[in-house]
């Protein structure tokens, strides 16, 4: 908790948070002093003009402390809300730098968990240490002197009723605690299971899985129910325990100080305020076993934070890394030598021994099985993994002497799996650069063979992309990607089988735009696909085989001599696929 705190709450609101509780606490303290002394010497003794003088002094008191409880309380829920905030935001700052290795480790229901659920606990806590943790202590020690003071004698009452209470405390907090802690947890499952339903609803509701999703739902919801229910069950017990112990003590206190009214050794106001101050005592146990209960589940939720936040990121600029821009580089150029690469706990390297170069205005083409490494290979020119030997050069430079900024803004990628965002035509293109022209725009449209149905559009670029794009077809998707990814000017253009949905006579068209296009015709174009008739304009094909490349050369070379490429034709002519 405190590492969370730490640089991100101002010390001078905790001080002001601080100041106004202790005068809350003393006008607390004070008003049951004066409500005595109203009694004793103005009801006793039939003095009105006296108890008007303590009423208005009283009036005052209580004044003052709604004032200062409202000070605490509003300095509090600021500091708590500020905290949320900047939460918030250090862990999406965090993860938007995760690698696939830190989101698996960490699973993205568990962030999402984290971010919203544990940073809640947190702003809580954050309320309950503010008022509670400075009220409690300070009202404790301040109303035991006070009732001591007023009728020693009556104090024997707390030796009983306060072990009372703190094995009351000591037992709810034994079994609730632990439970407490697994709450979180059992959170994380429901949201993993809830969002892998929302996503996949399609084929759950394709594969008639709908009983079966819900069974999995239901189970987790159960398991978070009952750990949910017996935890407030037993915190539920503790509200009637307190309140029975703090009754018996209110009677004890009458039958006792009954007695010492009556043998005239206590005044009827000390005993008034006497019931007071120990309501106070025993009020102040009540928060500190609140703070009790609550600390170990902010303190779960604050090291699952921490864990987020303190995250190594394994893919880091390398010490010396330099910043350039397109300009500072040579000729675009792409060259791998001697690539080798493992995915952490693998057994198997996913790519052995890669070695090509591509020069400014080639094509490269990488062909291969399912799992062969296509998309692995890809993914090591923008540094979403690292490579475990050899290097990869960009412009003549390696990638690893460059910050991670300054790559990424020489390389241009749509993935495999097509990501939108929620937004316009015009917002999710301007990602590919924010100060792109609508002439810009329309013209990477028209490359990505995606003007037609845009123009179609009344909106134009300002059509609506809802989320993920749902509301474009598979290939309208890839297609905007495409447009996207050119929109930006890129030494390197990826694009990890980015026109599998498209069909061949506009696949054949988008790359025969893409070979003319003044933006991309210097630069290196890596095309991952699975369709022959997709590679054989390309300047170079890698076939890619269990991780390694097997054959080399321009279609018409490897239709000749590799025996993998062969296969690979044979298979799609058979499909009736290939040109
Ligand atoms: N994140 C990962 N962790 C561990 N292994 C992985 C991971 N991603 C891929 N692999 C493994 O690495 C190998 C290569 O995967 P890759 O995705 O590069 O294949 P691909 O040729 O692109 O396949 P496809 O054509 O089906 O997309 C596969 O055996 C796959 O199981």
């Amino acid at each position: 908790m405190i590492k969370i705190m730490k640089n991100r709450v101002n010390s001078w609101a905790i001080i002001g948070a601080f100041v106004f509780m202790i005068v809350q606490v003393i006008c607390d303290l004070y008003l049951p002093t004066l409500t005595s002394d109203m009694i004793n010497k103005g009801v006793a003794q039939g003095n009105v003009s006296y108890i008007w003088q303590v009423g208005y002094i009283m009036l005052g008191v209580a004044a003052v402390g709604i004032v200062a409880a409202v000070g605490n309380v509003f300095i509090a829920s600021r500091l708590a809300q500020k905290l949320g905030h900047s939460l918030r935001s250090n862990i999406y700052e965090k993860v938007l730098h995760f690698s696939s290795y830190e989101f698996d480790q960490i699973g993205n229901s568990s962030l999402i968990t984290r971010t919203s659920t544990d940073v809640l606990q947190i702003q809580n806590v954050t309320v309950m240490m503010l008022r509670m943790m400075i009220q409690a202590p300070i009202m404790l020690i301040g109303a035991s002197i006070l009732a001591y003071n007023k009728q020693k004698e009556l104090t024997v009452i707390f030796l009983v009723a306060v072990p009372i209470l703190i094995i009351v405390i000591a037992a709810v907090m034994t079994f609730a605690v632990p439970l407490f802690k697994t709450l979180q947890k059992r959170i994380d499952h429901i949201n993993l299971v809830f969002r892998e339903g929302l996503t996949g609803v399609r084929v759950i509701r394709a594969f008639n899985q709908d009983g079966y999703e819900q069974d999995r739902f239901d189970g987790v919801n159960k398991e978070y129910t009952d750990n949910a229910r017996k935890v407030f069950s037993i915190t539920a017990l503790m509200s009637p325990m307190m309140t029975l112990v703090l009754s018996a003590t209110n009677i004890a206190i009458i039958w006792y100080g009954g007695h010492l009214i009556g043998d005239m050794s206590m005044q009827v106001g000390n005993l008034v305020a006497f019931m007071t101050y120990a309501m106070q005592i025993l009020s102040s146990f009540m928060m500190l076993s609140m703070v009790f209960v609550m600390l170990p589940r902010a303190q779960a939720a604050a090291a699952r934070i921490n864990e987020v936040l303190d995250k190594n990121d394994s893919i880091e600029d390398r010490p010396g890394a330099v910043t350039i821009d397109r300009s500072q580089l040579g000729e675009s150029q792409l060259s791998f030598s001697q690539v080798n690469f493992r995915y952490v706990g693998a057994e198997k390297a996913a790519l052995t021994d890669i070695n090509f170069e591509a020069k400014a205005g080639q094509t490269i083409a990488i062909i291969g099985g399912t799992g062969s490494g296509k998309s692995t290979l890809i993914n090591l020119i923008p540094r979403l993994f690292d490579v475990e030997s050899g290097d990869i050069k960009i412009d003549g430079k390696s990638i690893y002497e460059l910050t991670q900024a300054s790559l990424h803004d020489q390389i241009s990628l749509v993935q495999q799996k097509t990501v939108l965002f929620k937004g316009t035509i015009r917002s999710n293109l301007q990602f590919g650069n924010e100060n792109a022209t609508d002439d810009e725009m329309w013209h990477a449209l028209e490359i990505a063979q995606a003007k037609s149905f845009v123009e179609e559009s009344t909106d134009g670029l300002d059509g609506i992309v809802e989320q993920d794009g749902d509301n474009f077809s598979g290939g309208q998707k890839q297609r905007l990607a495409i447009a996207r990814s050119l929109v930006k000017k890129a030494s390197v253009y990826l694009f990890d089988d980015s026109f599998s949905a498209l069909d061949f006579k506009t696949d054949a068209k988008l790359r025969g735009s893409l070979k003319t296009d003044e933006n991309v015709k210097d630069s290196v174009v890596l095309v991952v696909a699975q369709r022959i008739s997709s590679v054989t304009g390309a300047d170079l094909i890698l076939v890619i085989d269990g991780g390694k490349i097997v054959g080399k050369g321009t279609h018409e070379e490897l239709k000749a001599t590799n025996k993998t490429y062969q296969e690979i034709m044979q298979s799609q002519i058979r499909e009736g696929d290939a040109e």
